[in-house]
């Protein structure tokens, strides 16, 4: 599967924010998407996922049969930092409701499964998720989009407030789903970029650039990253 953004431009009233990405993802591979604060990421990720009307975009998503130009809501999944779940229902609840929605038959066995993958509590799935910690609301929305299979998951620093258990684990889970998936993954932590992501990607100045790391030791990337980043224009 491959998804090309051609001419994705995003301008607001004071700002030009993205001034013409153009790059194809390919599934099989997690793209680490590195920039500065106020570079852009969400901004893109908002685009491709249309919560944002971008200026100028094309889009083409070509699944090996058939190409489209237009992505269907159900295309892509969108995990964001600050995690938004329906405060008043409990855990269980927004568990079925998501299932139900998506005619996903379950037992009361496997959906118990899912919390144990996630490690929420016993106590803890049936208590509304006002009361969830930030790591909780995470890992549901992190569900969701595991259970939900989109072609498509963005993740805006999705692990930044997981547990390191929890974080090793999810790592391991998004490696596993890449064979079939486009993986975004927006992160300022380079270590993590390095460790889980096949390719890096700098969004700098309106723009994105692959970085080459053919050759470069870890270290390496991190200074070339560091030294783009740091360029007052590209
Ligand atoms: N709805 C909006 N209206 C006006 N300006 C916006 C809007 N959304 C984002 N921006 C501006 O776009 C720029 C990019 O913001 P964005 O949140 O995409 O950056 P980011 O790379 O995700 O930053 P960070 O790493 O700090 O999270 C910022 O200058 C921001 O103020």
């Amino acid at each position: 599967m491959k998804l090309t953004v051609k001419d994705l431009s995003m301008e607001f009233e004071q700002k030009v924010v993205l001034k013409g990405i153009n790059y194809t993802f390919e599934s099989g591979k997690i793209y680490a998407l590195l920039g500065r604060n106020g570079a852009g990421k969400t901004t893109l990720f908002n685009c491709i996922a249309s919560d944002l009307q971008a200026t100028t975009m094309e889009i083409e998503l070509d699944d090996g049969v058939n190409v489209r130009n237009q992505l269907l809501q159900e295309d892509v999944g969108y995990v964001i930092s600050t995690p938004v779940v329906p405060d008043f229902l409990t855990g269980r609840e927004f568990l079925r409701f998501v299932l139900d929605i998506h005619k996903i038959d379950y037992t009361k066995e496997e959906l118990d499964g899912y919390f144990d993958y996630l490690i929420i509590d016993e106590a803890d799935r049936d208590i509304l998720m006002k009361n969830y910690s930030h790591g909780m609301k995470n890992k549901m929305q992190m569900l969701v989009n595991i259970i939900t299979k989109p072609s498509i998951l963005l993740l805006d620093e999705p692990l930044t407030s997981f547990d390191v258990v929890m974080a090793e684990q999810m790592k391991q889970m998004l490696r596993d789903i890449k064979k079939d998936r486009i993986l975004i993954f927006s992160t300022h932590i380079m270590e993590l970029a390095l460790d889980l992501c096949d390719e890096v990607l700098v969004l700098h100045d309106g723009y994105i650039q692959e970085v080459n790391m053919e050759d470069l030791s870890k270290d390496d990337v991190k200074t070339k990253v560091i030294e783009m980043l740091s360029e007052e224009t590209l």
